[in-house]
């Protein structure tokens, strides 16, 4: 019997232990990269490569209703979030989130997100040490805050990133990061889906257009409003993943710390730089380590099936780390992508295909926009890196530098 046809092992708790590792580990041994084998009790086929993309985010292989673990939604993404659906009422959706693609929707936040950073960079100035990671998810969290209409952004911007960042940090482990993961989402659910039901009554006022305004408006495939919880699910889906851009941060500081020579570059605040630079922290560095939706019908690719009701893996680590698309995979070099800008099915950071008809990511450009004003800010901040556990450990999802990246005597400009 080929190796291939026997019945597989279920391969949820070594994907567990090996975390990143997990999917690129089975792809060394298929030249097609294709892999077959088991999750969470059901067949599954894992592919990379840009045209694997295009198989994966068609809507006739596969969907995402049911393909979300219940612990993935209780802690990351929120029970009946845009992730989780399908075709209509996919992108009914999907239109609150659209004019997060627009550029003065990354240059209003960007905006917000940089005078916070400014501000609480004088008072870094005051302290012995300051661990980045933390820091970056307050100022991304009041950025985002004051930029979506929240009342009383600052004062809560605290304990929400806190939240905000433990929802992120638990959703791929059933410890007590898992937990904590849990608590968060239930009390900024409730929080936030009351704050949404003032809103409508009248008795709060959200200034006209922000995120607030749009999401208690927004409106389903009937065009009938929201329900409170689910409006909070999805104002959630635009606070967590900025505040969740520390991650990246952390990962700049890193970078610039091990190769120092792209400081200078940042300093002088070259712009096409910045942009290939928050490219190459995207591809580089671990954070979605693979995607998966259930396969709508018996799926072959490259001689390799999955049947209807199996689960297709898009392995997006190890694609963007995959030596036939990027040459030298392992050498951290922004210069790749200021000799050509990113193909957007062979990186994929945050999903691939079009973020307006499918699931790809609809704050990349957010994203890249907030990494390039603050990877300039990173260069040009004074200041020194001590002895610490800079590890990255591959077997932690969602993964960073162990120590949180500490920084002292910050001197402010
Ligand atoms: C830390 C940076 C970020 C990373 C690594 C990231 C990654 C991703 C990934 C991998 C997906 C799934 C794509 C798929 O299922 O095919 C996704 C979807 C999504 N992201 Fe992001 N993202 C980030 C930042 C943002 C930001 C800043 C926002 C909004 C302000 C955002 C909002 C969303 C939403 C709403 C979806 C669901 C889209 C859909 O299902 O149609 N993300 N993101």
């Amino acid at each position: 019997m080929n190796a291939h046809r026997r019945p597989l092992m279920d391969r949820t708790l070594p994907l567990l232990a090996e975390g990143y590792a997990w999917l690129p580990n089975r792809m060394r041994d298929s030249p097609d990269s294709v892999v077959r084998t088991r999750l969470l009790g059901r067949p599954a086929l894992a592919v990379r490569g840009p045209e694997a993309v295009r198989f994966f985010y068609d809507e006739a292989h596969v969907r995402r209703h049911g393909a979300i673990p219940e612990p993935v939604l209780d802690t990351l993404f929120g029970q009946g979030a845009v992730h989780t659906l399908d075709g209509k009422s996919h992108r009914a959706r999907k239109e609150f989130f659209l004019p997060l693609l627009a550029p003065d929707g990354v240059a209003g936040l960007t905006e917000h997100v940089t005078a916070a950073w400014d501000d609480a960079v004088r008072t870094w100035s005051e302290r012995p040490r300051v661990v980045l990671f933390d820091e970056a998810g307050l100022v991304l969290t009041r950025g985002v805050c004051r930029w979506a209409g929240l009342p009383s952004a600052d004062a809560d911007a605290e304990p929400l990133a806190r939240d905000l960042i433990a929802m992120v940090d638990g959703f791929a482990t059933a410890g007590p990061r898992h937990w904590r993961g849990r608590r968060a989402r239930g009390r900024q659910e409730a929080r936030l889906a009351r704050l949404i039901e003032e809103v409508r009554s009248g008795t709060v006022a959200a200034p006209a257009d922000s995120v607030l305004d749009r999401v208690s408006r927004h409106g389903d495939t009937a065009r009938e409003p929201l329900d409170a919880r689910t409006a909070a699910v999805e104002l959630l889906n635009v606070l967590r993943p900025t505040a969740a851009v520390s991650w990246f941060v952390a990962f700049a500081a890193h970078a610039l710390h091990r190769w120092p020579a792209h400081r200078e570059r940042l300093r002088s605040g070259d712009d096409a730089f910045a942009t290939a630079f928050a490219h190459e922290v995207r591809r580089f560095y671990p954070f979605a380590p693979f995607l998966g939706g259930r396969t709508v019908t018996d799926l072959t690719w490259h001689g390799e099936s999955v049947p209807a009701g199996g689960i297709l893996l898009l392995d997006v680590y190890g694609q963007n780390h995959d030596e036939k698309l990027w040459g030298d995979p392992y050498a951290f070099r922004p210069q790749r992508f200021l000799d050509r800008p990113p193909d957007p099915d062979e990186l994929i950071p945050q999903g691939g295909g079009d973020p307006r008809t499918g699931h790809r990511c609809p704050g990349e450009r957010i994203t890249v926009g907030l990494l390039e004003a603050l990877a300039i800010r990173l260069a040009r901040l004074d200041h020194e890196v001590p002895e610490q556990d800079l590890t990255i450990p591959l077997g932690r999802v969602p993964t960073r530098p162990r120590s949180g990246f500490e920084i002292t005597g910050v001197r402010a400009p």
